[in-house]
């Protein structure tokens, strides 16, 4: 049985643990680091911040039969405030026409910008590739238990949901985006770059270029990499799609990667959330659910399992330790 639940400082070995198995940028292999980031999700959980970007919430995924945490997920209640403003690139269009030579151009344009009130950001969700493919869903588990959270407690976060969807990268793994203007304008490489800007946006503003970038001057590898999204990111891409996410035609400053939003309240899981008594019985179209069975802790199983109106019916509830007539918060995924 897999359950999700807020992180707890007892988790900080299994998550250095996945962090060393790749290169996570929001979850360093540095031990207090994540200690630190632990800390910071305890605190918003027990009291949430009059300053909603000092809230970060992380969500551990858990393998209760191998006993261990297997993935985590991220929110951070508020992207962008005034001392560390949100930066974008606007992905725009100039019209150009000549009437004595009776010729015009539609440039491609990319202007950078910054919002001071910035919406809830949703990242840093990471799942043990050797649990990749499970019947269960596992990575659509971590990512839709934010929003199952934020669905249910809409006060701790703004209104509007965002998401920064990761580009391609080239062969040498180096962002056609950046070395275009990036690198040019702010002389160093990608990688230092975006972990620089995790504490520091002042040398955006700074460096970055002000006016108007014409696509039309950039090489078109740097061109074709404008809102778009890598191989790995696809499904991601196109799950958000399904449950409302817009494209802004907003993205990312350095590497071209595109920003997703959605109104919290539009979500469409979020508007599935519901209360429901748990009945033992087999059902002829089970679907994936997750199930809150501690309301304090938040406390969520995901299970197989039919919904007729408030009716969850479950063929093995005691496998979930659920109990007849138990009533709990679902909601589909
Ligand atoms: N890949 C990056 N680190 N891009 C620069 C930061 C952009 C991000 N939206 C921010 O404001 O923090």
């Amino acid at each position: 049985m897999f359950r999700i639940r807020p992180v707890k400082k007892e988790d900080l070995e299994d998550l250095y643990d996945l962090s060393g198995l790749y290169t996570f940028i929001n979850l360093p292999h540095d031990k207090e680091l994540i200690e630190s980031k632990i800390n910071s999700s305890l605190r918003s959980f027990k009291q949430m911040s009059s300053d909603l970007s000092r809230d970060h919430y992380i969500f551990v995924l858990e393998d209760l039969e191998a006993n261990r945490v297997i993935g985590c997920s991220m929110i951070h209640a508020r992207h962008g405030d005034e001392h560390e403003p949100h930066f974008y690139l606007k992905v725009g269009q100039e019209n150009k026409f000549s009437q004595t030579i009776n010729t015009g151009f539609i440039h491609g344009t990319l202007k950078l910008g910054y919002d001071t009130d910035g919406p809830t950001e949703i990242g840093g969700l990471i799942l043990d590739p050797s649990y990749r493919g499970n019947p269960n869903k596992l990575g659509k588990v971590l990512s839709f238990c934010r929003f199952m959270y934020m669905g249910l407690n809409p006060h701790r976060f703004k209104d509007t949901v965002h998401s920064e969807l990761m580009p391609p990268f080239d062969a040498d793994g180096k962002s056609p985006l950046w070395e275009a203007i990036g690198r040019r304008f702010l002389n160093m490489e990608y990688h230092d770059a975006d972990i620089l800007s995790r504490k520091n946006k002042e040398f955006i503003l700074s460096l970055f270029p002000s006016g108007t970038i014409y696509e039309t001057l950039l090489p078109i590898e740097a061109r074709n990499a404008v809102g778009k999204v890598g191989l790995d990111t696809e499904p991601v891409k196109r799950m958000l799609e399904s449950i409302g996410f817009k494209y802004t035609n907003e993205v990312d400053p350095f590497d071209g990667g595109p920003h997703y939003r959605c109104k919290l309240k539009d979500i469409k899981p979020v508007q599935t959330i519901q209360k429901a008594k748990i009945e033992q019985g087999s059902c002829n179209h089970p679907k994936l659910y997750l199930v809150m069975t501690n309301e304090e802790n938040f406390e969520v199983i995901c299970l197989k399992g039919e919904l007729n109106n408030d009716i969850l019916t479950v063929d093995n509830i005691s496998q979930y330790k659920l109990d007849q007539g138990q009533d709990v918060t679902v909601m589909a995924i």
